[in-house]
């Protein structure tokens, strides 16, 4: 059974007519964006903008209507993975390489649910190394920046090279083992100068989709 593909249609439950909808990044919103655009050939009516430019090819090729940034003035709803969440629906994002784009169109949606299968819930955030979106210029004075917060940073590699996100950015995965005070690490992040982003998305969702091994869904919101 495809956990993240039953969670994500669940998602799509959530979508009506006349919404704009912000497509997520990631195996688990490839079946949301599916989904999206068997409803559209059955006459949904949607506006889209999609948080990675591999989600933009797939909607275009599923046919979900895009519409510029600059044409919308907010969205209804944003479906989205996670690469962990707690019960107070905290979210580990990015390990996509996406974050940055997720976190301005989960910021600018009403409401950001995320869908995930059951492996991705946990008691304490940190398991997950959390994505740190760098800027090139004197990239090793951030990761020494990085590295005096207590994490282990390692810059992400695509076939041995430097993965490079879709803003033209470095990535740079810091292991923390446990996040004991998500807001806190966020502030200190944040105060670093060569971030440009950081993967907690804290207080940004509102519902998630679970996809259990039992075939069930469950819905847990905030
Ligand atoms: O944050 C993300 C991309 O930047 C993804 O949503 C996250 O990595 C989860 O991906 P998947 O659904 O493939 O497990």
């Amino acid at each position: 059974m495809n956990l993240k593909r039953i969670a994500a249609e669940k998602a799509v439950e959530f979508v009506e007519d006349g919404m704009k909808v912000g497509l997520g990044t990631g195996s688990t919103a490839y079946w949301a964006i599916c989904k999206l655009g068997e409803l559209v050939k059955e006459g949904l009516s949607i506006q889209a903008v999609a948080t990675s430019l591999a989600s933009e090819k797939l909607a275009q090729e599923h046919g979900v209507p895009l519409i510029p940034f600059a044409k919308l003035d907010g969205l209804d709803l944003t479906i989205d993975g996670a690469d962990e969440l707690d019960h107070q629906l905290r979210l580990i994002k990015g390990g996509g390489g996406a974050l940055l784009r997720e976190k301005i169109v989960a910021f600018h949606s009403k409401q950001l649910i995320i869908v995930a299968d059951e492996s991705k819930l946990v008691d304490t955030l940190g398991t997950f190394p959390l994505p740190v979106e760098i800027v090139s210029f004197a990239m090793e004075w951030t990761m020494d920046a990085l590295r005096a917060l207590h994490c282990k940073p390692m810059l992400r590699t695509d076939e041995e090279k430097l993965f490079v996100t879709d803003n033209g950015n470095y990535i740079a995965d810091c292991h923390f083992e446990v996040i004991s005070d998500a807001e806190e690490l966020q502030r200190r992040l944040m105060g670093i100068p060569g971030i440009v982003d950081q993967g907690l998305f804290l207080g940004m969702a509102s519902k998630a989709v679970i996809g259990h091994s039992s075939g069930h869904v469950n819905i847990l919101e905030r």
